[in-house]
């Protein structure tokens, strides 16, 4: 069957309906969760270096604050549209539920491509889009990070900038910030190290030999770059990855650390001395585990069929759509979905937010243990869910968040259990 729709919040939203259907919750629930509670579009005038000026335009939704602050990345991408920021905040709002930490879900985004400036300009663009979304966020009401080409030099240019615009230093208002400049330690490396873990975990459930494994990595940024570093740590190979550059294939495994190093060098994969450049799509290259780390829809209905992979372990958000997770489904293919899998960041995030209002330093082990704990528990929860349900990790996923959401909009009286309830209260 082909894709229904390939627009993300629309399948945002299917899947938390999916979840909501399952879990038999009160109608009420998706009633509230199949909107974000507030979108913000920006737009603001920025001085280029050759002396012109350039209008700007940029979105910042917030979904659901039911838990905690509303709280996620802020991508600069040219395919950044309202509805793509608004399913990113959806999925904010289910991964913190998934790990537990006191948050909502936000997400903010620029179609821009951050190559085509100078620092010079981007900062100012950056500071621009600080100063328009100041009125809306703040350290204990919506704290964005990085996502997609964005990173801690651009998180201190906002937190800069909002400083001056409101008055106030409040470091924990954005995170990702460089370990020099209020970050914690680990927080770059956490994304990737919790897709590893989470990919490990499941090699272990499905009795692969964990001596000989094989990996297919998509996208080679702070999500992939790590992730493949840490599963090659953990033992694994990997012998294919791709870019927006292009693809490459080493058999005997990829040398990530030397490939890491190039991509910061040449600004992608293409040209890597370390493999062979290859015309196949790594996506349905013939290895154990699949880490999609990049964009939304690259598993569809049409690649999902050709997918060799043992099981798929998400570090992107969005990289599936629901089509070929039902193929997956059937196939009795494995996914571990990325509001599980990259949870490692958001997580990480809420440890230097907790580190600077606190102003007070964990050292690296103890931040990645507290990581790894929060992320095990997620993991044997969902698993065992799937199991009782006979669902899918993804459904489970959401169900298990999606109550507890729910249970935190009833308590605050966002909505009673029935009508009858209601009554039965006055
Ligand atoms: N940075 C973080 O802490 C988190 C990021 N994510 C998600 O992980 C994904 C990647 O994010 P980052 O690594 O932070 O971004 P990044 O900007 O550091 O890297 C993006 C990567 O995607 C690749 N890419 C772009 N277009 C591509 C294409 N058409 N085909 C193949 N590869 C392509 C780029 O070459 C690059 O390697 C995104 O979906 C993001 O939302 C999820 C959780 C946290
Ligand atoms: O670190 C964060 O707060 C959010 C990271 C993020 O944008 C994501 O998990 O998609």
């Amino acid at each position: 069957m082909a894709e229904k729709t390939l627009n993300v919040f629309e399948i945002a939203r299917t899947q938390v309906k999916n979840a909501c259907d399952k879990l038999g919750a009160d109608p009420a629930v998706y009633e509230i969760l199949k909107n974000p509670m507030r979108v913000m579009e920006v737009s603001f005038p920025v001085k280029m270096d050759d002396g012109t000026t350039k209008s700007f335009t940029g979105y910042r939704a917030q979904h659901n604050n039911a838990c905690g602050p509303f709280k996620g990345g802020i991508r600069f991408h040219p395919a950044v549209n309202i509805d793509e920021v608004k399913a990113l905040s959806t999925w904010m709002t289910f991964k913190c539920g998934v790990v537990g930490i006191p948050y909502g879900g936000g997400k903010g985004g620029m179609a821009i491509d951050p190559r085509d400036y100078s620092k010079a300009e981007l900062e100012r663009i950056s500071r621009g889009f600080a100063a328009s979304i100041a009125p809306i966020i703040g350290e204990k009401e919506d704290i964005p990070a990085p996502d997609v080409n964005t990173n801690g030099q651009i998180m201190s240019w906002m937190l800069d900038e909002y400083s001056k615009v409101t008055g106030q230093f409040q470091p924990g208002v954005f995170t990702g910030k460089p370990v020099d400049f209020y970050g914690s330690l680990a927080r770059t490396e956490a994304t990737g190290y919790g897709v590893a873990k989470m990919a490990m975990l499941a090699a272990k459930k499905l009795n692969l030999d964990l001596d000989n494994i094989t990996v297919a990595l998509q996208g080679c940024g702070n999500v992939g770059s790590f992730a493949g570093t840490y599963i090659e740590e953990f033992g694994a190979k990997v012998v294919i990855v791709g870019d927006h550059t292009g693809t490459i294939r080493n058999n005997k495994g990829i040398d990530m650390k030397s490939l890491v190093e190039y991509v910061k060098i040449h600004g992608g994969i293409k040209g890597f001395s370390g493999a062979e450049p290859t015309e196949e799509n790594v996506l349905t290259a013939e290895v154990d585990i699949l880490m999609p780390c990049a964009l939304e829809n690259q598993l569809t209905s049409v690649t999902a069929k050709d997918v060799k992979a043992k099981f798929i372990c998400e570090g992107a958000n969005g990289p599936t759509t629901p089509e070929a997770d039902k193929i997956f489904f059937e196939k009795g293919l494995t996914l571990v979905p990325d509001i599980l899998a990259n949870s490692g960041g958001v997580t990480v995030s809420y440890f230097e937010w907790v580190q600077n209002l606190m102003r007070y330093n964990w050292t690296f082990e103890e931040v990645q243990e507290k990581q790894e704990k929060l992320m095990n528990k997620a993991f044997e929860e969902i698993w065992d869910l799937a199991k009782e349900f006979n669902v899918d990790m993804r459904t489970a996923a959401y169900m298990m968040s999606i109550k507890r959401i729910a249970d935190a909009m009833k308590i605050r009286g966002w909505y009673t259990e029935s009508p009858k309830e209601a009554l039965a209260t006055e």
